[in-house]
């Protein structure tokens, strides 16, 4: 049976910009995550998506509106414990090598540091064995953003929250990036949300949010009628 894990309801977010006065970027959303959801959040640029996935994970308040996490514990638990967040962009340790940076949230997590396993093996997933050993700066942005998703999956999330982890790829590179997170997700409760504007990426997720001009205009499951 699915888990709830995060339920925002009436989510407004105004922000205070010096030339326009009050901007209000999120309106009166309600959504709901919950345990196994592969959601794709679409919309275009400056429609607000970075600014829900924010108040989602916790890393934002709302202005309006609520947020909890019925399924992830406490607040002070749910990062790096239970939901493993992906930025816009990469943001990578610049003094910890790629395999360093997806050892740290295992490392905080409270897991073995000398054991790197985990870590490489992730990185392997990726593609990324061989620059296992390199600084961020070394490393191309798409690069940079692959080492981010191996980050956040490490510590066995219950949610990931990836805000446009494609952004920097080519689409065929997008796609086999999007290939080994599937795969690895296949089978487990984790939950998913994608924020994209690459529609083969948001095609393959069971779930689509639409954000227009800051609200959630509908959710439609990938098996309903257009
Ligand atoms: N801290 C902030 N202060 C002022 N305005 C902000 C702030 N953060 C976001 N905004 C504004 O809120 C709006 C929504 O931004 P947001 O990043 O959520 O959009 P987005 O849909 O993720 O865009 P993109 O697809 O380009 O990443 C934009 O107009 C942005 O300029």
């Amino acid at each position: 049976m699915s888990e709830t894990l995060v339920v925002g309801k009436g989510l407004g977010r105004d922000f205070r910009d010096g030339n326009a006065g009050l901007v209000t970027v999120l309106t009166n959303v309600d959504c709901e995550i919950v345990s196994g959801a592969r959601i794709a959040l679409v919309g275009p640029s400056g429609s607000g998506k970075s600014t829900l996935l924010h108040i989602l994970g916790g890393l934002d308040k709302p202005t309006t509106g609520t947020v909890e996490w019925p399924g992830l514990g406490s607040f002070e638990e749910l990062r790096p414990r239970w939901i493993g967040f992906v930025f816009q962009t990469p943001s990578l340790f610049p003094a910890l090598t790629a395999v360093q940076n997806v050892e740290l949230p295992l490392i905080l997590g409270g897991k073995a540091p000398a054991d790197n396993a985990t870590a490489m093996s992730l990185l392997g997933s990726f593609g990324l064995g061989d620059v296992a050993d390199k600084l961020p700066e070394e490393l191309s942005g798409g690069q940079a953003q692959r080492v981010a998703m191996a980050r956040a999956l490490a510590i066995g999330p219950k949610l990931i929250l990836a805000d446009e982890p494609t952004g920097q790829l080519d689409s065929v590179t997008a796609q086999l990036f999007f290939d080994v997170i599937l795969k690895r997700l296949e089978g487990t409760d984790v939950a998913l949300v994608i924020a994209t504007h690459d529609e083969a990426v948001a095609a393959r997720m069971a779930t689509r949010w639409t954000m227009d001009h800051g609200r959630l205009v509908r959710g439609r499951h990938r098996n309903e009628a257009a």
